[in-house]
């Protein structure tokens, strides 16, 4: 029997935890490893706050968020070897990226309306990717509000201080994307964590049935790796029953 691109058969991993813990990188790599597509959730919710940002909506009056959150037209393209974003037919890989979305994303993710319009685009992207084999998503609540049925979710964490070299260290290659100092990324993501763990809707929280992986001490192939053999471990219990 034909059983390839059934929506049952789809694999779907979730990967969630704060900034800096590997999400995208990871991600990426093991949608390329399994074939699936990949989705960052992230950039949908910065895209939006550069929309904003761009047409001078105060992203600190949450009802002027919620009321302009269904203009701006965001398309997430979800090939793991080129992941596009484009907001009215732009591209916006390279602005998402500016120390100016960054600061302002958390009040604008923090709105519900805003969480609903991307949490609908996010469930079609997944529904899309079943043809396809299916897709690994990530963000800070796939695993407990977007796809709660997800084949597996993984929680990725890491100590602040590895997570804020690790940013620095990426940031210097940005162009636009500002310079900062270890410290100073720190403390940036520190606080982004506590505005984003604190929200009311949807808070970055680790889903009940996630499998928790602390990357401090763990190079990026390792917990590739890992992740790559959960999946497998996944798809084996689905088989045996
Ligand atoms: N296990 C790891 N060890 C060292 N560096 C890593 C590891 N995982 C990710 N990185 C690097 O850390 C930076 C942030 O990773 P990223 O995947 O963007 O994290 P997130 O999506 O969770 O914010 C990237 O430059 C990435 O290459
Ligand atoms: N599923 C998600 C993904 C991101 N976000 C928001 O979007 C912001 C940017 O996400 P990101 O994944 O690009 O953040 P980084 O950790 O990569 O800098 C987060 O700080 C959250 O405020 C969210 O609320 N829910």
């Amino acid at each position: 029997m034909e059983t390839a691109g059934r929506p049952q058969d789809a694999v779907v991993v979730a990967i969630d935890g704060p900034s800096g813990t590997g999400k995208s990188s990871t991600s990426r790599a093991v949608a390329t490893k399994l074939g699936l597509r990949f989705l960052d959730t992230g950039a949908q919710y910065r895209a939006m706050t550069w929309w904003m940002l761009t047409n001078e909506v105060d992203v600190d009056d949450a009802a002027a968020v919620a009321l302009a959150s269904d203009k701006p037209v965001l398309v997430s393209g979800t090939d793991p070897l080129n992941p596009t974003i484009t907001v009215d037919g732009v591209d916006a890989s390279g602005p998402i990226r500016t120390q100016e979305v960054t600061a302002a994303v958390s009040a604008v993710s923090a709105v519900p309306e805003v969480r609903a319009r991307l949490v609908e685009l996010q469930r079609t992207a997944c529904a899309e990717s079943a043809a396809a084999g299916g897709i690994v998503v990530e963000g800070r609540d796939i695993g407990t509000t977007v796809l709660p049925d997800a084949t597996l979710k993984v929680y990725l964490t890491a100590s602040a201080q590895a997570r804020a070299a690790r940013r620095s260290g990426e940031l210097k290659g940005v162009p636009g994307a500002g310079q900062m100092s270890v410290e100073a990324t720190r403390e940036a993501l520190v606080r982004r964590d506590a505005a984003d763990s604190g929200r009311k809707t949807s808070p970055l929280a680790k889903a009940d049935d996630a499998i928790e992986v602390d990357t401090t001490e763990l190079s990026l192939e390792q917990v590739i790796e890992a992740i790559v053999t959960l999946v497998d471990e996944k798809l084996k219990e689905r088989t045996t029953g």
